[in-house]
C-alpha cells in the first residue's frame, strides 16, 4: 500500500536540522513540514519531496532549530539600556534604577520599551519570553500584536510599583488577567514575587495560594547575591530558600531566577520539589552578583533554563550569546573543560526554557505535534567554516547577526533578517526619543 501524500502549508529544507530532542542528534539534508502551524513532519529529503506542500522554501547553508527561549528579563528595561552601568545590584537598584522606574514608567513606556525588547529579541532568534514588569496587561498586549510567545509574569513587592497600588492590587491584577488570557494560544500568565527582601510572608503566602488553585508558575529572584543570602540569614536565621521552602513556595511551577549561592541543602530543596532554575549569567557577571554553578545543578537533575535579566543590566537581550557564555562560564566554575558543551548549551536556551515555562509539551523542540516555533541561523559566512558540528560552530562561533528566518506557530516573524510585522525605523525612533527625555535633553 503506497503511504498517503502528507499535506503541508510549508515545507523546509534546511542543509542541518537539529531538533534537541532526540539529545546530541543533527538530521543533516532533512525536510520540516509545518501544517496549521503545527511540525507535521520531519524526514529526509527525498521523503520530504513527496509531500504536497503550498510553498517549499530551501535554506542552504543554514541549520534549522526550535527558537531560543529567554526565560527571565524585564522587557521595557530596554529603554534604559545603559542608563546605570557598573554598579553592584542593590546600588544599582536602589539609587540609580528604582529612582528611574518612579519617574519614567507608565503604560506608555512600557509600551514602546515592550515593543523594542520583542523586536530584538525575535532579530536575535528568540520565539518565547518570560518577562516580569510593571503594566503586565499592556506587555501582553504587544505580545498578542506581534505574534511572539511569552509568558508574563505580574510583578509583586510589599511596596506601591508604577501600574498597582500595593501587593493586593497587584494580585488582583494578575488573577483578572490571568482569567482574561487563559485560553491564549500564545500567552501564559505567571505571578512574579519580585525577591525575598521585598516580598514578606503574608504576600508570598497569599500568592503560594492563587497561584495553587489557578495552576499558575511562579517566577522569582532567588539568591541573586551572597549579600541577599546573608542578610536574610542575619535578620531571620534563615536562608531564603529554606523561608520559600517552609511557605510551601517551591515545587515544579516554580521558577527561581539566578541562584548563584547553593548550599547542599540549597540543592536538595531544589531538587525535592522539582523547581527549575533561570541562570542569567551576563546580569550576574556585569553586577558582579556571583556565579551559577549550572554542571552540579544539571547532574543534579535540576532543570536549568536561561535568561538574559533585563537590558539595564546586560545590556542587550541576545540570548544566543548568553548560551555561550553560559558554556564558558560553566567551563570556568565547574573547573572542567566538559562542563555544558554546545548540545547541553542549545538544549538549555530552547528546551529546559520551555519546561521552565512549563510549555514544554507546545514547544522546546522539534517535534511532530509541535507547534512550529523555528529559528533559521545562516551558517555559510566565512567565520563559520569549516563545519565539523553545527551546534558548534552556533554556541562558539556565531553570532545574532546569522538569524535569517523566525517562525512562532508556524507563522514567520522574521524573513531574511527582516521583522515582518514590525516597523525598524519607527522602533528605533521612537527609542531615541525616550532616551533624549529620560537623558534630560528634550522637556
Ligand atoms: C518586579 S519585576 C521588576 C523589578 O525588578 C527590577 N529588577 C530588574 N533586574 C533585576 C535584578 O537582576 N534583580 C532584582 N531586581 C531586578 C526592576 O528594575 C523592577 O523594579
Ligand atoms: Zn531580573
Amino acid at each position: 500500500m503506497p503511504k498517503p501524500v502528507v499535506a503541508l502549508d510549508l515545507l523546509l529544507l534546511p542543509t542541518w536540522l537539529v531538533p534537541v530532542e532526540p539529545a546530541g542528534v543533527v538530521l543533516k539534508d532533512h525536510g520540516l513540514g509545518i501544517r496549521d502551524g503545527c511540525i507535521v513532519f520531519i524526514g529526509p529529503r527525498a521523503e520530504a519531496l513527496k509531500c504536497d506542500a503550498t510553498e517549499v522554501r530551501e535554506l542552504p547553508g543554514m541549520l534549522l532549530t526550535p527558537g531560543l527561549i529567554n526565560a527571565h528579563g524585564h522587557a521595557a528595561m530596554t529603554l534604559f539600556r545603559g542608563l546605570a552601568d557598573d554598579l553592584p545590584l542593590m546600588t544599582w537598584l536602589e539609587q540609580h534604577i528604582w529612582p528611574a522606574e518612579a519617574k519614567w514608567v507608565d503604560e506608555d513606556f512600557v509600551r514602546d520599551g515592550t515593543d523594542l525588547a520583542i523586536a530584538e529579541q525575535i532579530k536575535g532568534g528568540i520565539t518565547c519570553f518570560s518577562d516580569m514588569y510593571f503594566y503586565p496587561k499592556i506587555a501582553s498586549e504587544c505580545v498578542h500584536d506581534s505574534g511572539i510567545r511569552a509568558q508574563i509574569a505580574i510583578p509583586i513587592l510589599d511596596f506601591p510599583v508604577p501600574g498597582a497600588a500595593s501587593a493586593d492590587d497587584a494580585i488582583r491584577q494578575g488573577i483578572e488577567l490571568f482569567g482574561d488570557l487563559k485560553h491564549h494560544p500564545r500567552i501564559k500568565v505567571a505571578f512574579g514575587p519580585h525577591a525575598p527582601y521585598t516580598v514578606g510572608d503574608e504576600n508570598l503566602e497569599k500568592i503560594r495560594v492563587i497561584a495553587e488553585e489557578l495552576d499558575a508558575a511562579i517566577h522569582m529572584h532567588v539568591h541573586e547575591t551572597a549579600f541577599e543570602v546573608q542578610q536574610a540569614v542575619d535578620n531571620t536565621a534563615e536562608r531564603p530558600m529554606a523561608r520559600l521552602a517552609r511557605l510551601g513556595l517551591l515545587g515544579p511551577r516554580f521558577q527561581a531566577v539566578h541562584m548563584t549561592q547553593i548550599s547542599d541543602e540549597d540543592q536538595a530543596l531544589l531538587v525535592e520539589s522539582n523547581c527549575s532554575v533561570i541562570h542569567c549569567p551576563e546580569s550576574n557577571l556585569k553586577l558582579a552578583s556571583g556565579f551559577c554553578p549550572v554542571e552540579r545543578l544539571w547532574q543534579a537533575g535540576v532543570n536549568v533554563a536561561l535568561g538574559t535579566d533585563g537590558a539595564a543590566s546586560n545590556n542587550d537581550l541576545d540570548l544566543l550569546g548568553e548560551t555561550r557564555t553560559a558554556a564558558l562560564l560553566a567551563k570556568a566554575v565547574a573547573g572542567s573543560a566538559t562542563a555544558l558543551d554546545a548540545h547541553r548549551a542549545l538544549r538549555m536556551a530552547t528546551l529546559n526554557g520551555a519546561r521552565a515555562l512549563g510549555i514544554e509539551a507546545t514547544v522546546g523542540s522539534l517535534e511532530v505535534g509541535k507547534a512550529a516555533d523555528l529559528v533559521a541561523f545562516d551558517l555559510s559566512g566565512l567565520a563559520q567554516q569549516p563545519i565539523y558540528d553545527p551546534v558548534s560552530q552556533l554556541i562558539y562561533a556565531t553570532g545574532r547577526d546569522c538569524v535569517k528566518h523566525l517562525w512562532v506557530g508556524g507563522k514567520p516573524l522574521l524573513e531574511d533578517g527582516r521583522l515582518t510585522r514590525m516597523d525598524e525605523p519607527t522602533l528605533i525612533a521612537t527609542a531615541q526619543a525616550w532616551g533624549r527625555r529620560i537623558s534630560g535633553h528634550n522637556e
